[in-house]
């Protein structure tokens, strides 16, 4: 197997390349030494092997969450909070390495890796601050001599499963208020990008987190791993960032057991463009939104609604921003966009882009695959899409933006809450009560009003409806890893 070696990345501390799961304390193989390869999706080259691991595997991790769940539980705050403090600095110490791991594993530009990476480190910065303000409340007693108690405790175990698009902040994101409330945590990252995650665990050892509150395992049997963390009775809560179809039944897997489940899903976000909108400043939020990871990301602009008096203007304006976009191997110099993570990704997007133009579309920019080969696709503007296209109803994931016409407010607010998704959603116009009736009216958790970026660890982050439910980042996001003790004291009467 020609391994390639992790000299062979411009590392300055070449052991964040982990090819070993970490349970326990120990960084350790699979039971049979059996390994997965993971390759470089810009290249096609193997950069390196994980276990790959199983359900057995997978047991002894939560065995290992479990045993450190009460000492870490019983650090103060302040201790806890130091641990993620230390940790913060290190992944920003490392931020360059950690981000040429992961455009090497992911494909993304490095300079959004490096953005990636910060945006992570703040949400270990956040809740580490946050663990410090986990209050109760003490209530006024409803008879004599009651006194009145709430704690809020961490909830225990906390399975923790990731996707490969954002594969160091989608784990961050759940690791910051898990590791603050108290719990310990078993994370299983996606195959394809499983360096990122494992190179948190190395940072969170040196940091001073104590052996097995942190587990990280990794193998092909994504299924089989995840029915262990889904049904293990010392897993109480499972926390999930992925596609709505695997949400789904990881949340029946937990129904069983009743274990607290948070799932943050599939999106499929308007754009919507009104008459009245600064065209620039859309045209900057359309290519920040639609193109950043090359499309791939929950919150990007799936589909984009233009007023129909500047359609025409917004669309020669987008056009010529898309065609500035630089493609390539993140890692051979600056780029704007990188690959699509596998050939099934790139095969989705030239499905959407044959039905659209099947159905009608028009083809403004792109619209193939790139001339480097492998799953670069050139950045692409479609025209005349209608709602009865697949590309309107289905997640592409990918450098596609497709533009639609509307007619009025009305319109575009019933154009944009007709789908199952409901995570984020955008709009640009210079009338304040419309940005509020708009922004009440639509059907999602996050709502970007002339502005095409929406993430930050101090603002809750997630859906409605079929993308998903709970909220990472903010104060609210301790709320789905700790739970609410009620304590009734009976102290006795008046003396
Ligand atoms: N809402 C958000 O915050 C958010 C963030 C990132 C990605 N996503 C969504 O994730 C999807 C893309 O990521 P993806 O392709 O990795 O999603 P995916 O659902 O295929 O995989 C996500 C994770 O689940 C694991 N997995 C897959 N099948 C499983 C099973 N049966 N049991 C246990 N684990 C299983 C995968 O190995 C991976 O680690 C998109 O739909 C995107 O919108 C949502
Ligand atoms: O893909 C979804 C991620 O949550 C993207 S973001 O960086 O948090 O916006």
């Amino acid at each position: 197997m020609n391994v390639v070696p992790a000299s062979s990345l411009p590392l300055r501390d070449p052991d964040l390349l982990r090819q070993r799961a970490l349970v326990g304390g120990r960084w350790i193989q699979a039971d049979g030494d059996q390994a997965c390869e993971v390759r470089n999706p810009a290249t096609g080259a193997l950069l390196a092997t994980v276990p790959d691991m199983g359900a057995a595997e997978t047991r002894r991790a939560i065995e290992a969450a479990q045993a450190a769940f009460p000492a870490w539980a019983a650090r103060t705050a302040g201790e806890r909070a130091q641990v993620l403090r230390r940790l913060f600095d290190l992944m920003m110490a490392h931020q360059d390495d950690l981000a040429v791991l992961m455009t090497a594993e992911q494909g993304k530009p490095l300079a959004e890796a490096r953005g990636e990476v910060a945006y992570a480190a703040s949400f270990i910065e956040w809740f580490g601050e946050e663990a410090r303000r986990l209050y109760g409340d003490v209530i006024p007693g409803h008879a004599a001599g009651k006194r009145l108690l709430v704690l809020r405790q961490p909830v225990g175990v906390v399975a923790a499963i990731t996707p490969w698009n954002f594969p160091s902040a989608m784990l961050a994101r759940k690791l910051g208020p898990a590791l603050a409330a108290g719990c310990t945590v078993v994370c299983k990252p996606a195959l394809e990008t499983p360096f990122s995650a494992l190179a948190l665990g190395v940072l969170a050892e040196r940091a001073g987190l104590p052996p097995g509150v942190l587990n990280i395992v990794t193998g092909r049997d994504a299924a089989a791993i995840g029915i262990e963390l889904t049904t293990h009775p010392a897993v109480r809560k499972l926390s999930f960032t992925g596609s709505t179809a695997v949400g789904r039944r990881l949340m029946a897997q937990c129904a069983d057991g009743l274990k607290r489940v948070s799932l943050e899903l599939g999106g499929n976000a308007p754009f919507i463009v009104f008459e009245d909108a600064d065209l620039d400043a859309a045209v900057a939020g359309a290519i920040a939104s639609k193109y950043r990871n090359s499309g791939q990301t929950c919150v990007c602009a799936n589909r984009i609604f233009v007023h129909e008096s500047v359609y025409e203007s917004f669309a020669l304006k987008l056009v010529d921003a898309v065609r500035a976009l630089r493609v390539g191997d993140g890692l051979a110099g600056p780029t704007d966009q990188g690959p699509l993570i596998s050939a099934a990704a790139l095969a989705k997007v030239e499905a959407h882009v044959a039905d659209a133009l099947a159905r009608g579309a028009r083809l403004a920019l792109g619209g193939a695959r790139h001339a480097l080969g492998g799953t670069f696709y050139q950045p692409t503007v479609l025209l005349d899409v209608t709602p009865a296209m697949r590309i309107a109803h289905e997640e592409t994931f990918g450098p596609v933006a497709p533009l639609f016409r509307f007619r009025d407010e009305r319109e575009a607010i019933a154009l944009a809450n007709d789908d199952q998704a409901g995570l984020a959603g955008y709009f640009y116009t210079r009338d304040l009560a419309r940005a509020f009736r708009v922004a009440e009216a639509l059907e999602c958790g996050i709502v970007g009003v002339n502005t095409g970026l929406i993430s930050t660890a101090v603002a809750p982050f997630g859906g409605i409806k079929q993308s998903g439910m709970g909220r990472e980042g903010s104060k609210y996001g301790l709320d789905d890893y700790t739970q609410i003790k009620y304590l009734c004291l009976d102290v006795g009467g008046s003396a």
